[in-house]
């Protein structure tokens, strides 16, 4: 036996065999995070071999200790010491320093707040027009695939800089790559049949040649041209930004839909008071997690919440249950517009936290912006339909009234 599996078989670490990328999880995985957060600080899922951290305590101390809990060795369940990535591995998701940094820094001065403020005016105008036509419609709607999925793939590839045919792509591709941070499961097994050509475009988007001047695509490459980081990490900084920024905001956005037609009274509270709109897309990402789970590797034998995690383990950190730990919130699973959310892990914490969260917020905000003008109620009309993915919290079918103010 290894001595990850002697050590976890030895101890009193609580057990489980819960399957967290399972669909009875993936559907519901609220009373398996109570009862892994009430089995303790840490506990050992049988079915992967891994470690699990449930509590905001150790979330948040997993993420914070970089040194102690490394990504170079991969994020998702396969560890890159002993097992191929299927794409080339992030330069930032997938790195520690020294190698993470110049990424990071080009990519945090490409998506930084300041950098947005040139398109807050445009990407505040967009939704306008969509919500005017979806109130003047009638108001009744699929929010997933007539809003949540609409707004951002209007604003994000634009401002990547990319061309116009095959955008189409980039969902499936984001979906995918989310779902190949868990197992080899079903979700990903489907997505392994069309994903070739779908990553083949992707990749071809990356090369300078095809990104609009002025976009976020062509800043990186100039970040290149000064030297900041090299050619060669160009396109992977850039396909960072093609994985990454359509399916999670498209998932922040219905989350918060989803909860504020869940909860009117919030709804109401925002329009009349139209500052809690940035709380409320922090609190929705607390109250959902789109993003449910990292994992991490233990560089060394590392002390967590009075376990010794063996060196070379797989930690499962599960962002989704600290962010409803009732250690860390009072009330954790109301959405409420008067609580602080700050603190929360939905964007993860330290030297790897969202480096696109500035984006994520705005697009939120100007699509909330545009809600609460004109919308004076929303409603659920029917039984919203959940959509697995092995990492994202997702709606797939979202069937809501929006009644014009
Ligand atoms: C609601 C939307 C989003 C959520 C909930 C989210 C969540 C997260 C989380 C939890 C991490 C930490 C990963 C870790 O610690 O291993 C992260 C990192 C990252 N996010 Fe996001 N994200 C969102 C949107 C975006 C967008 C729109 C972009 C790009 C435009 C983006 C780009 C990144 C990048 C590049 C990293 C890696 C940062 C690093 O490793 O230094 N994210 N995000
Ligand atoms: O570099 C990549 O491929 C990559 C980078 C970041 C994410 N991510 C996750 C949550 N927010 C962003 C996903 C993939």
């Amino acid at each position: 036996m290894t001595d990850t599996t002697y050590h976890a078989a030895s101890t009193e670490l609580p057990h489980f065999d819960d399957d967290p990328f399972g669909p009875e999880l993936l559907e519901d995985p609220h009373p398996f995070h109570a009862r892994l957060r009430d089995s303790g600080p840490v506990a050992y899922l049988e079915r992967y071999g891994v470690f699990a951290l449930g509590r905001y305590e150790q979330v948040r101390a997993a993420l914070s200790d970089w040194q102690s809990f490394i990504s170079g060795a991969g994020v998702g369940l396969a560890n890159f010491r002993t097992e191929t990535p299927w794409r080339p591995p992030s330069l930032l998701l997938e790195a520690d320093p020294p190698h993470h940094d110049a990424p990071r820094a080009v990519l945090t001065s490409v998506l930084s707040s300041r950098a947005l403020r040139g398109l807050r005016d445009q990407w505040f105008a967009d939704p306008e027009s969509l919500v005017d036509d979806l109130v003047k419609r009638g108001g009744e709607l699929d929010a997933v695939s007539e809003l949540a999925e609409v707004f951002p793939l209007r604003v994000f590839p634009d401002a990547v800089g990319l061309a116009k045919d095959g955008r189409e792509n980039l969902l499936p591709y984001g979906s995918h790559a989310f779902n190949a941070f868990g197992p080899r499961n079903a979700l990903v097994q489907d997505g392994e049949a069309t994903i070739g050509a779908v990553a083949e475009w992707i990749g071809e988007q990356c090369a300078r040649d095809r990104l609009a001047p002025g976009g976020f695509g062509e800043q990186i490459w100039r970040a290149a041209d000064r030297g900041d980081i090299t050619a060669e990490q160009a396109p992977l900084i850039v396909r960072s930004l093609l994985t990454a920024g359509v399916d999670t905001t498209v998932n922040g956005i219905s989350a918060v839909l989803s909860a504020l037609a869940r909860n009117p009274e919030q709804y109401e509270l925002m329009r009349r008071r139209p500052e809690l709109i940035r709380v409320a897309f922090d609190e929705a990402v607390r109250f959902e997690s789109p993003v449910q789970t990292f994992f991490r590797v233990a560089e060394q034998d590392v002390s967590l919440g009075g376990t010794v995690i063996p060196a070379g383990s797989k930690v499962l950190m599960f962002l989704g249950s600290a962010n409803r730990d009732p250690r860390r919130w009072v009330q954790p699973d109301r959405f409420d517009l008067q609580r602080d959310p700050s603190g929360h892990v939905g964007f993860g914490m330290g030297i790897h936290q969202c480096a696109g969260q500035h984006i994520a917020r705005l697009e939120a905000e100007a699509l909330l912006t545009a809600l609460v003008r004109r919308v004076r109620r929303i409603e659920l009309t029917g039984t919203p339909r959940r959509k697995h993915n092995n990492t994202l919290r997702s709606w797939g079918y979202l069937p809501l009234r929006l009644t014009e103010a």
